[in-house]
């Protein structure tokens, strides 16, 4: 398998390329050229299968390396050892036909961590053949920051910066970021949005004698093999509901557009999904752009959801490039536009082409507060504010089609989010006495201004690839 960038500028790589480079030279993301197909009877035969033998058989096709493929059933299953959960990704009925795909039980109790520990150790492995260091810069609205360190602290070749919006995430993500000691993490509170620091993500991705100087690579989901982790599930989930004989639907809340990538990627592979139901908070440019065809960032809203608090979902790109039937022009000149003036329009069959497979939904603060306390009334289920949107989205498809199950991903767990929890249902959820613990410690992080040269510097002073 080999990768090309969206707006088709950039050298076309293999998967071990593609995995430290991030953000193509061209702003465009990597794609596969095309994406496996897994046949009716191999997904019936993932029934049963341990969590991290199923990642191993989804993924290797997309490897491009015959030693890469060798090694990944060994990173598949070191990976997931330090989960909570047995089952690793486990799904809780919680009404009829509507289902949570429990993806919190990780180390830092988010869904990021399902991808990040393997890349993690996906990316040492290749650092190590290729004898590297590199310079990790990450953005993030609250999840991705503290996966990524957690996937990262303490290795020899790797320093990570993790920058997030000032004031702007919860306390628990924060201090899950802050409080670790290992001197190759760097936490940036960077004055703005995390749209800002995402911005500034991008830039220096495009500054190439930055990139070079500092061998910098990404973990977020711009990065190819972020989104190849995360569809690992919505297969392993599908079929415990009965795929391939049965269709499933699934509501997932979304801030950068990851995460519901993956699962068009799970449904272009050949996981028989009947809609996916992309959910929004008050950020609702996801839902505005199907409804209207028009993609078009506003300010940012400040949410219970902070982790959605985004209005420039970086992976849209990648499903344009599909919908324009994978016209690079067409996504050069529209997010030209974008940069331009601020938005462009999605040509009439591209938008046509999205709406035939995903639904969206934007779920306002009252009615993520009321479907926090409904599921706990109804169920005796505590959903965190993100999932309260996705559970919110199932309920609206059900009852339009109530015959088809729904899949609500739990994107992470409610006690990193108390102070919401306790608005809805009177009581604060309990962090895991292990992580507990682990947040006590002194909080280590500098305030940066919104401005690409001032981080770039704080960078290049600390990386110790930019020194060797
Ligand atoms: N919601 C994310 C934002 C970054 O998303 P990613 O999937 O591109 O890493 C977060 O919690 O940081």
């Amino acid at each position: 398998m080999r990768y090309l960038s969206t707006r088709g500028e950039a050298a076309q790589l293999a998967f071990d390329d593609v995995l430290l480079a991030g953000l193509a030279t061209d702003g465009g993301l990597y794609a596969p050229f095309a994406y496996p197909h897994v046949a009716p009877k191999d997904i019936a035969a993932l029934a049963g299968v341990p969590y991290a033998d199923a990642a191993a058989r989804l993924i290797a096709p997309f490897l491009t390396e015959e030693a890469s493929r060798a090694a990944l059933p060994a990173q598949t299953a070191a990976a997931y050892t330090s989960f909570r959960h047995r089952a690793i990704a486990p799904l809780t009925q919680i009404a009829d036909n509507l289902f949570v795909l429990e993806l919190f039980h990780g180390p830092t109790l988010a869904f990021k961590d399902l991808a990040m520990q393997l890349l993690g150790r996906m990316m040492n492995d290749v650092l190590e053949k290729r004898n590297l260091r590199a310079t990790i810069v990450g953005a993030t609205s609250g999840d991705t920051g503290a996966a990524a360190i957690e996937a990262f602290r303490g290795l020899p070749r790797v320093d990570v910066f993790i920058l997030y919006p000032h004031g702007r995430v919860s306390d628990v993500q924060r201090r899950q970021m802050t409080t670790v000691a290992d001197e190759n993490v760097h936490t940036i509170a960077l004055q703005g949005t995390f749209d800002d620091a995402q911005n500034i993500l991008k830039r220096l991705f495009r500054n190439q004698t930055f990139r070079e100087r500092v061998c910098l690579a990404g973990v977020n989901s711009i990065n190819w093999a972020r989104v190849v982790a995360q569809m690992v599930y919505y297969f392993t989930s599908g079929v415990a509901l009965g795929a391939p004989h049965r269709h499933v639907s699934f509501a997932v809340p979304t801030g950068n557009f990851g995460d519901v990538l993956a699962g068009y990627i799970a449904k272009h592979m050949g996981l028989p999904i009947e809609r996916l139901i992309v959910a929004t908070n008050a950020n609702d440019i996801l839902a505005r752009a199907l409804a209207t065809g028009r993609y078009e960032p506003r300010g940012v809203t400040q949410t219970q959801s902070p982790s959605m608090d985004i209005q420039l979902s970086s992976n849209f790109e990648r499903l344009f490039f599909d919908a324009c039937a994978r016209d690079h022009a067409a996504v050069r000149a529209a997010f030209a536009s974008l940069d331009q003036s601020g938005a462009f329009e999605i040509p009439a069959p591209a938008l046509s082409a999205i709406r035939a497979e995903f639904d969206a939904m934007s779920v306002g603060e009252a009615e993520t507060t009321d479907e926090i306390a409904r599921s706990w009334r109804d169920a005796g289920y505590v959903l965190d504010p993100h999932t309260a949107t996705g559970v919110r989205a199932a309920r609206a498809r059900l009852a339009q089609d109530p015959a088809t199950p729904v899949i609500a991903l739990s994107t992470a767990h409610p006690a990193k989010f108390p102070e919401a929890i306790e608005r809805a249902i009177g009581h604060r959820p309990r962090l895991p006495d292990a992580l507990a613990a682990k947040l006590e410690g002194p909080e280590r992080f500098t305030v940066l201004e919104n401005d690409e040269a001032r981080v770039a510097a704080f960078i290049s002073e600390r990386a110790r690839a930019a020194a060797a």
